[in-house]
């Protein structure tokens, strides 16, 4: 459980995002609730709802980023999904569980990455062996049945193996290629290995329309059927890759893990439902907004906390933080239904992003936009700097074209970017100068005359 204290969480959080601190308040103390709600006596714990956040904002304004960021801050598994999606034609009353399913899935794809990671040395080790044994074989342990190998332990201080007489020969035929191995020699050489055959199936369900339905059969299949083997030729770089997975994958218990993972999604894991405000509104009127009700009654049991079946075990929802995010430019939160409403408690509303801003976007985040750029560019041998003044021209550019056409907030700076540095991207590996200023009269010669011209604007930025 996350220990960090909400003004430790923001203080993370501001290193990400820009501005946005009532939004960044709001999901610290979300976070922090859960971890003071598991302190209390359970006759007292029963009765507190967890409280969820709507947050309220236009697009491109850091709603993600936040929920996002704050995910992988305290390592929690985390889904993104846009409520819209369930009212799809033949999505109304089906499958809003799927994002619980989703959280399980990546859950368990988190922790497997994390235990894998810690066994990573031992099966180094092990792949190495079977490289070992494959130009080499241990002859040691070779076509012994392991009986015969404990009646050989016993004996053998009273009577010396025939074999041992043997070992040297070929043991010096194994230092001598762990050696040439270890100094990355054979590298090239060509091996064979068995590999899993797999996806078999996949065409059979496909276009069934049912999106889960083909890979939960397989999945179950798949653990019931042997798995076919196939062999391949490989380098022996790719054939340690291979080893690598397969040995670490025998180390991990993956029993253990989906235990785990699920008891993790349930306790820490993160849902973000956007576009939330496109499903408000209720009635007795008929097309859209009949599904639109319909969604969020569809929702709700999942948000006031239910078990839901996942292919890894029931997964309950009691603890799972949501957060709701929306724009509600032609809706309102109170168009929602009560129910939802109240699960909702939290609002927060995400500020528009002013110049000062998309100016402190461009520069401060850790891996902020123009870092990002400046790191790409600098594989290649060039240094960019931007002019204080330059920086100034962008964010400048990005309000107006965020004023002439939509506004799309912060995305804008992504767009202007790729456009302004769109011909040194291209020329970078052939150019002769190794570093690059740019200035105000670069940002207008590149985008000036787009700028002005408001038909080019919604095309090109
Ligand atoms: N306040 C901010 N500080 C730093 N970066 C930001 C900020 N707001 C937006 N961005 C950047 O803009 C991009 C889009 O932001 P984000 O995905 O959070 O949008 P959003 O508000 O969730 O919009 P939508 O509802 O359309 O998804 C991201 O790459 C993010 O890094």
């Amino acid at each position: 459980m996350n220990e960090q204290t909400p003004r430790e969480i923001v203080k993370e959080l501001d290193k990400y995002i820009v501005g946005q601190i009532q939004a960044k308040r709001a999901v610290a103390v979300a976070l922090r609730n859960r971890w003071r709600s598991k302190r209390l006596p359970e006759s007292m714990k029963e009765d507190i709802i967890p409280k969820n956040i709507l947050m309220i904002g236009s697009t491109g304004v850091g709603k993600t980023e936040i929920a996002r960021r704050l995910a992988k801050l305290v390592k929690a598994p985390f889904v993104k999904v846009e409520a819209t999606k369930f009212t799809e034609v033949g999505y109304v009353g089906r499958d809003v569980e799927s994002m619980v399913r989703d959280l399980a899935e990546v859950a368990v794809r988190m922790l497997k990455k994390e235990r894998m990671a810690a066994v990573d040395d031992k099966a180094q080790e092990l792949a190495e062996v079977r490289i070992l044994d494959y130009f080499v074989p241990d002859q040691t342990t070779k076509n012994k049945n392991p009986l015969a190998q404990l009646f050989n332990k016993e004996t053998a201080d009273a009577q010396p193996d025939p074999q041992q007489e043997e070992k040297p020969k070929y043991q010096a035929g194994r230092d001598w290629c762990k050696k040439r191995l270890a100094a990355g020699d054979m590298e090239k050489e060509i091996i064979e290995i068995d590999v899993e055959d797999t996806a078999p199936m996949v065409g059979m369900f496909a276009g069934s329309g049912i999106e889960d339905m083909g890979s939960n059969i397989q999945d179950m299949l798949g653990s019931i059927l042997p798995k076919k083997k196939k062999t391949r030729k490989v380098t022996v770089e790719n054939a340690r890759k291979v080893f690598i997975q397969e040995e670490a994958q025998k180390l991990i218990d993956m029993d253990e893990i989906t235990t785990d993972a699920i008891q993790m999604a349930e306790n820490s894991g993160i849902i973000f439902l956007d576009e939330i405000d496109k499903v408000a509104g209720r009635g007795n009127s008929s097309g859209p907004d009949v599904s639109r009700e319909g969604v969020q009654r569809d929702i709700l049991p999942i948000v006031e906390g239910s078990t839901v079946v996942t292919k890894y075990g029931p997964l309950k929802t009691d603890h799972v933080l949501f957060i709701a995010a929306g724009a509600f430019h032609t809706t309102k939160p109170s168009d929602l239904i009560p129910e939802l409403q109240g699960r909702f408690p939290i609002r927060v509303e995400l500020t528009a992003l002013s110049k000062d801003d998309f100016k402190r976007i461009l520069t401060e985040p850790a891996n902020a936009l123009l870092k990002q750029y400046a790191a790409l560019l600098e594989t290649e041998g060039l240094t960019i700097e931007f002019t204080a003044e330059a920086i100034d021209e962008l964010a400048d550019i990005a309000c107006k074209v965020n004023e002439q056409t939509e506004n799309i907030g912060a995305r804008r700076l992504h767009t202007i970017l790729e456009k302004l540095l769109e011909d040194l991207a291209f020329d970078a590996p052939e150019l002769e100068e190794k570093h690059i200023e740019i200035d105000v009269d670069y940002v207008q010669s590149k985008l000036g005359h787009i700028v002005v011209d408001q038909d080019l604007s919604h095309f090109i930025l």
